[in-house]
């Protein structure tokens, strides 16, 4: 189910008719949305079309196309062809709207192009202040647009539109930009409810008490949101606790003006209110997400080398902590392997070479060693291999199986073929009540002591302290060696 609405993409590059429609019908099913929210006969006490629009012509920069937008006005001028009886003023009040999700669409692109894609805090104070710019624009057309078909003067419609787009704007354009399917990584629990909670009981509340203060009540619970939840989940509860309290305040159930009744100034102070509220979780959790991307990137680091991508000496350890209670076989092997002659690899073909066939060389020792071991570089082009297995011989099975795929793989570089042998030393155990580090420390020392009687005895081979007897048929019968 969630792969299937994934894969769902409403809008591609490459299928303009698709496109065309889509922006037709979302315009028509958002418009009608707005105008079943018409509190008057001329505005709309909640417009979410403009802010679903920028936000959707924000997200697919390909839509940025004259065309595109012009389907999106005509829809809106059937709409009212349709529907109302404005005449030529429809054309000027769509315009109005047009002006606002066209800036808005044109800076979120042009960002985009500058490649401020991740989500930081300054994106979403750019975001706000673009929504203040095109809700200003918008403002100006659509008050000269509604004096002809409302009563009130220029400023009085002029503080209406603005108050109502920079307010819906700030709620919806973030959502649209970030909504996805959701992903539970794992059963939702009593207490990951409770932020929602806290919010439900704040609207709440400034239900009960009233007065101008009680439009902030939910600002922490928001902020909590921010914190515990992902910035798709808090834009989108952002805007819903706005546009409820928007609606709230409109029919006077929050109540944010006890002795007088609730006039068009009122209303545009809620609204901005509101909207300057609506930024703050937005910004604690565009800020969340950068941390935690920092953090992550951080341990990722830490825990992985970054040009081979398997794990670091430190990241092996690290491992071997969160295995330790896992004692699935009997045995544990550890091997450490050295490629051979690598140092005529960075002379002969340069160090770039070298990189090359180290990151070449991890993954197919990683590829051999698959889900059942562990696999680290050590340091230069030493690396360690941690498998339990259950006896000793399939540790060693694998260190000759590795041995063997190394000879064997033709690493290219430049369109040549090089081909490399690698040292094995390994050492085995029984799994002790000894502490899991303590045995893999002490198997390490032994292999190191058996690479170096590899490398001693002409290199490309696998040594350990096993007996001859121990070992798998087929293999070597030097003393000592594999
Ligand atoms: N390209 C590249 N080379 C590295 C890296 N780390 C270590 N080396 C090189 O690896 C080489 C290791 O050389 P030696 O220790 O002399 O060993 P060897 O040439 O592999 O010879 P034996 O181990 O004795 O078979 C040195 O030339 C290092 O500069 C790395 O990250 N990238």
């Amino acid at each position: 189910m969630r792969a299937s609405l994934t894969a769902f993409k409403p809008f591609q590059p490459d299928r303009p008719l698709r496109n065309a429609g889509g922006i037709f019908l979302l315009t028509t099913l958002f418009y009608f949305i707005g105008a079943e929210l018409r509190l008057v006969e001329a505005l709309s006490l909640f417009w979410p079309l403009n802010g679903v629009m920028a936000g959707l012509f924000a997200r697919y920069p390909w839509l940025n196309r004259l065309r595109y937008y012009a389907v999106c006005y005509v829809a809106m001028l059937m709409y009212d062809a349709v529907t109302t009886s404005w005449g030529l003023a429809s054309v000027l009040i769509n315009l109005s709207n047009m002006v606002f999700i066209v800036t808005v669409g044109l800076l979120v692109a042009r960002d985009r192009r500058a490649g401020r894609k991740r989500p930081d805090p300054l994106n979403a104070f750019r975001l706000f202040n673009y929504c203040l710019v095109a809700s200003l624009l918008c403002a100006v057309v659509g008050a000269i647009g509604s004096v002809g078909i409302d009563s009130y003067s220029f400023w009085p419609l002029f503080a209406d539109w603005f108050g109502e787009q920079f307010s819906t704007g700030v709620l919806i354009v973030p959502c649209m930009l970030t909504v996805t399917v959701p992903v539970f990584n794992r059963a939702v629990r009593p207490e990951d409810l409770m932020p929602v909670a806290a919010l439900a009981v704040s609207v709440l509340a400034s239900v009960v008490i009233g007065g101008a203060g009680s439009l902030a009540f939910p600002l922490p619970a928001l902020i909590w949101c921010a914190v515990r939840y992902s910035l798709p989940a808090t834009c989108l509860l952002t805007f819903i606790t706005g546009g409820v309290e928007i609606i709230l305040v409109a029919n006077s159930i929050i109540n944010i003006a006890v002795a007088t009744p609730l006039s068009t100034p009122l209303m545009f102070s809620a609204r901005l209110g509101i909207a300057t509220m609506a930024i703050c979780p937005v910004m604690v959790s565009v800020s969340m997400a950068a941390i935690n991307s920092l953090m992550q990137q951080l341990s990722l680091r830490a825990d992985y080398d970054f040009l081979t991508r398997v794990y670091s000496r430190s990241g092996l350890y690290e491992a071997l902590q969160r295995e330790k209670a896992s004692r699935r076989h009997r045995f544990l092997t550890v091997m450490l392997l050295d490629i051979d002659y690598f140092k005529s690899i960075n002379d002969n073909y340069g160090h770039e070479c070298g990189d090359t066939v180290l990151a070449a060389f991890a993954r197919k020792v990683q590829e051999e060693v698959g889900e059942e071991g562990l696999v680290a570089r050590m340091g230069g082009e030493e690396f360690a291999v941690v498998v339990q297995a259950d006896n000793a011989q399939q540790g060693i099975a694998l260190a000759e199986r590795i041995r063997r795929a190394i000879e064997l793989h033709p690493f290219s570089w430049r369109n040549q073929s090089l081909f490399l042998t690698v040292s094995i030393g390994l050492g085995s155990s029984k799994l002790d009540a000894s502490p899991l580090i303590e045995i893999v420390n002490r198997l390490m020392a032994e292999a190191d002591d058996y690479l170096y009687r590899s490398k001693k005895a002409g290199r490309n081979r696998t040594t350990t302290h096993h007996e001859r007897a121990d070992m798998p048929q087929g293999h070597d019968t030097r003393p000592e060696e594999v």
